[in-house]
């Protein structure tokens, strides 16, 4: 699927930068552009690897909004007609989806990624989706609070939004901020893979996985979560039957991007692996096994050729925000709003239509 990446604050350019660089180093060429958006001139000066864009220097000089979410809704707005005119030539009409990238736990990704997401949906016609990293339990009462205000608004504004929990991916007792590598390049493999494997590959038989079906999986909206597992794989495809049930299950119910994220709308099932190496029968079980695990009729599966001597499942779940991580997570959220004693709206909403249409 080719794709079109715009990072907003800290997390969400350092994200893009590891998904783009995934990209080429692997030389899939799904990504199409990349830009990253801050108001903080030092975080953009630490990237190199995609294009950068300062938002708000009238406002805050370059020195970022400190967790202020409201304040990073604001100066997007300001700023946004030139960020879309900044993203002329980078998003081509190659591109098949537009994903926002943030972390919805400080202040620029947190209020601007929404905004900006509203106002890409009225100029592109390709879906427009978010990728949210959500701050792990351990992370303090503003950013959980932030992130429950960015997080229904983006619910709102977005074709689907792609949920991380910070808690997800990084080892027990490592902190947070110690793990952010591991887990930025765990989100660049898994995110790099689904792209890539919605790229239409020539030569090969039908059974591979094509951008259609990542598009429809994600078509119900709402909550999107991915998860990933992989295992050497016998050369013999016969012999790998297991190895791809127990890849597809590790992949949900331990791999996921949201643990405990199991019920859906949708799911798609990629199974990546030379392609001799995938044994039809185990594929087909897999696929079985996970719309009962579900509870989904609609489960599309494909393959991914993959030079490698593994086997990997990765498994998109669409329409999966009725789970209890979410619950429990949204929970936090309004006891942090409240032990602020915060009763304004959320992000977007206060930003009334009557500014935002004014904008165009
Ligand atoms: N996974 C991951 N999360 C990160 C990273 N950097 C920050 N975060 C998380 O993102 C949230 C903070 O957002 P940032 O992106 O740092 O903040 P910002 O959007 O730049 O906003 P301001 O700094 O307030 O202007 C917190 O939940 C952090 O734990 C990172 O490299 N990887």
């Amino acid at each position: 699927m080719k794709v079109a990446l715009i990072g907003v604050g800290q997390a969400g350019g350092k994200v893009t930068e590891r998904l783009t660089r995934f990209d080429a180093n692997m030389g899939f060429e799904a990504v199409q552009g990349a830009l990253a958006i801050n108001s903080a001139k030092p975080d953009l000066q630490s990237l190199q690897f995609v294009d950068t864009q300062l938002i708000g220097a009238d406002r805050v000089n370059g020195h970022g909004v400190g967790g202020d979410n409201e304040l990073g809704a604001e100066i997007m707005q300001s700023d946004v007609q030139q960020v879309i005119s900044n993203l002329d030539g980078r998003i081509t009409s190659r591109a098949e989806a537009i994903f926002v990238v943030a972390g919805l736990g400080g202040g620029t990704g947190s209020g601007g990624a929404p905004a900006l997401v509203h106002h890409l949906q009225r100029v592109y016609d390709v879906p427009v989706y978010a990728l949210g990293i959500l701050p792990g339990r351990n992370e303090g009462a503003l950013y959980q609070a932030n992130a429950g205000r960015s997080l229904k608004t983006l619910l709102r504004e977005a074709d689907s939004t792609l949920l991380i929990d910070n808690d997800a991916w990084h080892q027990q007792g490592e902190s947070v901020e110690g793990a952010f590598e591991t887990i930025n390049d765990k989100i660049a493999r898994r995110v790099g893979l689904l792209f890539a494997a919605g790229e239409v590959v020539d030569g090969v038989g039908e059974s591979v996985v094509d951008s259609s079906e990542i598009i429809n999986t994600l078509r119900s909206g709402g909550v999107s979560v991915l998860g990933y597992a992989s295992e050497v794989a016998a050369e013999d495809s016969s012999e790998n039957i297991r190895t791809v049930m127990t890849v597809a299950r590790q992949a949900l119910l331990t791999g996921t991007s949201m643990p405990d994220a199991t019920a859906a709308d949708a799911a798609l099932l990629v199974i990546a692996g030379r392609p001799e190496r995938i044994p039809r029968k185990g594929v087909e079980k897999a696929r079985r096994w996970l719309e009962d695990e579900t509870d989904s009729m609609q489960v599309r599966g494909g393959d991914f050729p993959l030079e490698s001597d593994r086997l990997g499942a990765l498994v998109l779940l669409g329409g999966a925000e009725r789970s209890e991580r979410i619950e429990a997570f949204m929970q936090r959220a309004r006891e942090a709003k409240r032990a602020q004693g915060e009763t304004k709206p959320d992000v977007v909403d206060q930003l009334t239509d009557d500014r935002l249409e004014n904008l165009f």
